[in-house]
């Protein structure tokens, strides 16, 4: 793990235990025992471990590469208003840091109180109390700069050259809506109160010098939901993480971060983000037999094991035969062609939400996975493993990539940094 680590911490809320009644959160917590706790009066219950987990807003690294997924997340590219350059942008990061620092720790409560002597331009808390009764709940906000944010504010010989456009693929269907935009922000949160709270306060603070481009929310499993913790499952029902980098890896950090020394400077501890809106064609995929579908992917879908044997942590065995000589896992399965070994050791961390927006006109679910991957460079990461999966994946006929967008994630800032500083005021 790196400086973000989750800790449980102390919370403001703590302290209101008492007002809001032991009742109040025993139930919130545990549901059942309620009466049991309340009649055998316990001393009153902390706030459960999920509201009071805090991750580190400052550091080596931004919050949320590493973190462990949570439940919920937003993500939003916002475009710099007509006639704001680096100066205002400027102004803006150094308010959404100011924000997302205070709301990571759930010192900020929500009312918009503590704003209100501050300068005029800073709206940063909606006055709603959204999240009020919430602690930070592993809250995460994690910023990123797209391509144009360089031409809008003139920083164009600051712009790393791994901010190329991806290349297209022969199987993009893109809504240039919703793909690309100046800046991104990425919020994640195990509340879905805590995170929307996230989202409406970085909004507001961005008012008058960025608008919203695009939006998108997703959502993981709840802690708890599984009887021991587990790799997510995404909507086809798969295992889906289970062959990500490792934070143990030794090659770990060269893989994902930029290193000290690498260009451009700003950059140092910093990631490149590939977001792609992938809708899944759940129809034809729930048409499939549980046996095909191990096929496509080439693990099974009960506990995700290798279809060459062993258990879900067991390395995948490519060049395993059956008994018949076929190839155990087959030629076209998907893990087999994204996986490194195949790719000129190309690796990425992938952190993805699924989602789901409804049902199309057709009645088919607008549903699928807001994939995130997280690498020191896109060009030795995603690109050439997706132009691998574009051209022989047996997945590709269940999917759709609609949304598509690359973003420089800056390191961490340090205390009383903010994100970017390097970058705006270098
Ligand atoms: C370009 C990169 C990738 C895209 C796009 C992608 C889409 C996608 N993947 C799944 C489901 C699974 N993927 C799994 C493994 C896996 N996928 C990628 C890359 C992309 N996937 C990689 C690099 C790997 C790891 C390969 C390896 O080293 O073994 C798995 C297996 C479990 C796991 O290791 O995570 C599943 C399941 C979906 C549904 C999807 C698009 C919607
Ligand atoms: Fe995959």
């Amino acid at each position: 793990m790196n400086d973000n680590d989750i800790s449980l911490s102390r919370r403001r809320l703590l302290g209101t235990v008492g007002a809001a009644g032991a009742t109040g959160l025993a139930m919130g917590a545990g549901g059942g025992v309620l009466g049991q706790s309340a009649a055998q009066a316990d001393p009153p219950r902390a706030l459960a471990s999920v509201g009071s987990a805090t991750v580190a807003f400052h550091g080596r690294h931004q919050a949320g590469i590493t973190t462990p997924l949570q439940t919920h997340c937003h993500l939003a590219a916002f475009d710099l208003a007509p006639g704001a350059g680096r100066k205002q942008a400027a102004a803006l990061l150094r308010r959404w840091s100011r924000t997302a620092a205070e709301l990571m720790t759930g010192e900020a409560d929500g009312t918009g109180g503590s704003d209100r002597s501050r300068e005029s331009e800073a709206k940063a808390e909606p006055a709603s109390g959204i999240a009020l009764d919430a602690g930070p709940c592993s809250l995460t906000v994690t910023f990123g700069f797209g391509r144009s944010f360089f031409t809008r504010t003139k920083l164009t010989s600051q712009r790393p050259d791994a901010l190329a456009p991806l290349p297209p693929f022969s199987a993009d269907a893109l809504d240039a809506k919703r793909s690309d935009g100046d800046l991104w922000v990425q919020i994640g949160a195990d509340d879905s109160l805590v995170a929307f709270h996230a989202l409406r306060a970085l909004q507001r603070a961005a008012d008058g010098t960025a608008r919203v481009r695009w939006q998108m929310s997703g959502f993981n499993r709840s802690a708890g939901a599984t009887p021991a913790p587990m790799t997510q499952r995404n909507l086809m029902g798969q295992v889906d993480g289970t062959n990500n980098p490792k934070t143990s890896d030794p090659d770990f950090a060269e893989r994902i971060f930029l290193p000290t020394g690498g260009s451009p400077g700003w950059m140092t501890g910093g990631s490149y983000a590939v977001f792609r809106r992938i809708r899944m064609l759940l129809d034809r995929w729930d048409d499939l037999s549980p046996g095909a579908q191990e096929q496509v992917i080439g693990r099974r879908k009960s506990d995700g094991a290798p279809l060459s044997g062993g258990t879900e942590t067991t390395a995948v065995a490519l060049d395993k035969r059956k008994s018949d000589g076929g190839l155990a896992i087959a030629a076209d399965a998907h893990v087999r062609v994204s996986a490194p070994e195949t790719n000129g050791d190309a690796a990425m961390l992938r952190r993805s939400f699924s989602y789901h927006d409804g049902f199309r006109e057709d009645g088919a679910p607008d549903a699928g996975l807001l994939f995130v991957a997280w690498q020191a460079d896109p060009l030795r990461g995603f690109v050439p493993v997706q132009r691998k999966l574009d051209s022989g994946d047996a997945l590709s006929p269940f999917i759709r990539h609609e949304a598509s967008a690359l973003f420089a994630v800056p390191g961490g800032p340090g205390k009383g940094e903010y994100v970017g500083q390097r970058l705006l005021e270098g």
